[in-house]
């Protein structure tokens, strides 16, 4: 049984449900989690702030810092346990498990080191001021985790909150929790101090909402689909809470006839098999030079045909995706592309060892599709590639731009002064040349445009982000 971690303490939900933890892998049920209630996120919003205004918003920076350090090392020596859960919960391949364990102690690693870098201005004005400005953090920050990374996304949202000053109320996802619960224990090993992180686990119309409208909440960021981003806004704009809104996207890999397929190819079919495509920035989209659409199709019908899907713990190219309803999701689509006539050019294997009772889905891969049907407009969150072919760049930029999310583009050309056009004119918050990145290193800002949400997380922009600018204007004698 697991419990909300409330002020370094495990706590039971005030109504005493539970809800059951189902192994995506085989569809059964092995653990529980606390159903949280709106008065579960008030405790652990008081518990916050109680923690703030005692001893967090008077620590120096840097032995915030060092608390930080102490966290991502702790980390560190755990990263097994943590990958394992994960691995479970998520139905994570073992390589994709371990690599999100270390991103996570990375993000504590990078935003601990970042506590006492960030500081305000002196602003020339008038003769006889001086005029200074500091970066005040919010105080409670709320923060609403998907199932898709939630070590990562914790790390990101919650390292970077924390370093800035804040202390933080998390409400992980329903579907994937597990792991951000034994990070919360961690860091009460590391030294942090009761009520700097809490966890209130349960549904998302529950204690997720409850968490958007707290009055106690000053700051809230949430990772999710587009819907809930409104309803979240919403939510923050009646008492005029700031958020941080990463959407996810439609993101296009452009491919220029002079691109160097050999590099490109591996890199374009694991952007969108990742995770089983259930990666906010999966390259879903391909672009092709109408010039080399025919043989780069070719080569990628063989690399998605020696994909192969399985359990979690058969560490294959692809586990299976997070529970049924997504399942159904990606087969809604795909009817949708037979029904549309798209041809489908490709699909992986799932392997004889994959339970019938766990959420499989084959990497599939599709052309010609229409740049206004719904695969090549809406987030599918499954390992499916929908390609079409361009006749020249300002086509290409017309198709890139053309629908209403603005995440992350690849481009692959070998033309210098075509790269930096290309940058320029395709809308999103991330463009990789050569290569493509998840979301990229934690040192590079990551957010969107459009539907794809606002503010920026990772790096250092995701600290001005978690603060708040005062500006003091003194006027002498
Ligand atoms: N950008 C990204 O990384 C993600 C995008 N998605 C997209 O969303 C689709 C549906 O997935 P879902 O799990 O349903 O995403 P979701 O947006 O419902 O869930 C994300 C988080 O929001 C919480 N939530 C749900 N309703 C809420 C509410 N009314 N108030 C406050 N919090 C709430 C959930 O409990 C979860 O922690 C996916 O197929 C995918 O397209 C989903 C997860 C992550
Ligand atoms: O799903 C969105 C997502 C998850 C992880 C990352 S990264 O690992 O930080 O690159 C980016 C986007």
């Amino acid at each position: 049984m697991q419990y909300h971690y409330i002020a370094n303490a495990a706590v039971a939900s005030s109504a005493g449900r539970t809800i059951a933890v189902i192994d995506p892998s085989d569809g059964q049920p092995y653990d529980e989690i606390q159903r949280g209630t709106v008065e579960d996120i008030d405790t652990a919003v008081r518990a916050a702030q109680q923690c703030y205004d005692g001893v967090w918003r008077s620590l120096a920076p840097a032995e915030r810092g060092r608390l930080l350090q102490r966290l991502s090392a702790k980390i560190t020596e755990n990263a097994d346990e943590l990958a394992a859960i994960e691995q479970r919960d998520c139905g994570k391949p073992t390589r994709q498990a371990r690599a999100d364990a270390a991103a996570l102690a990375r993000y504590f690693e990078f935003y601990a080191g970042a506590c006492d870098k960030l500081h305000g201005e002196t602003i020339p004005y008038q003769e006889g001021f001086s005029v200074l400005t500091w970066r005040e953090p919010h105080g409670v920050t709320g923060h609403i985790v998907p199932w898709n990374y939630p070590m990562q996304i914790f790390g990101r949202c919650v390292a970077a909150a924390l370093a800035a000053g804040n202390v933080c109320v998390v409400k992980p996802s329903e579907d994937a929790c597990l792991s951000i619960l034994r990070v919360a224990q961690l860091a009460a090993e590391a030294g942090l101090p009761a009520g700097a992180i809490n966890i209130v686990t349960g549904y998302g119309h529950e204690v997720g909402d409850a968490l958007a409208r707290h009055p106690g909440v000053r700051h809230i960021s949430f990772t999710g689909s587009p819907r809930i981003g409104t309803l979240i806004q919403q939510a923050a704009a009646e008492r005029h809470c700031p958020v941080t809104l990463e959407l996810g996207g439609k993101s296009p890999q452009i491919v220029f006839a002079d691109a160097d397929l050999d590099a490109a190819v591996p890199v374009i079919v694991n952007a969108i098999v990742q995770n089983s495509g259930q990666t906010c920035s999966a390259g879903s989209r391909l672009l092709i030079d109408s010039l080399i659409y025919e043989p780069l199709l070719e080569r990628l019908a063989q690399a998605f045909e020696s994909l192969r899907v399985g359990p979690a713990a058969m560490d294959l190219d692809l586990g299976p995706l997070i529970r049924q309803s997504q399942q159904q999701r990606v087969w809604d689509f795909l009817s949708d592309a037979q029904v549309a006539g798209i041809p489908l050019v490709a699909q992986g294997t799932v392997v004889d060892e994959a339970p019938d009772t766990g959420f499989y889905q084959a990497p599939t891969l599709l052309r010609d599709v229409p740049a206004d049907h719904r695969l090549a407009q809406q987030e599918v969150f499954g390992p499916v590639l929908a390609a079409m072919p361009f006749h020249d760049e300002d086509h290409a930029v017309e198709l890139a731009n053309a629908t209403p999310f603005g995440l992350v583009a690849g481009v692959w050309t070998r033309d210098g002064a075509r790269q930096l056009r290309m940058a320029r004119r395709v809308a999103s918050g991330q463009v990789f040349i050569n290569n493509y990145g998840a979301g990229g290193g934690v040192e590079l800002p990551f957010g969107g445009v459009k539907s794809s949400g606002h503010g920026r997380e990772k790096g250092f922009e995701a600290l001005y982000g978690f603060t708040t600018l005062k500006t003091v204007a003194i006027r002498h004698g």
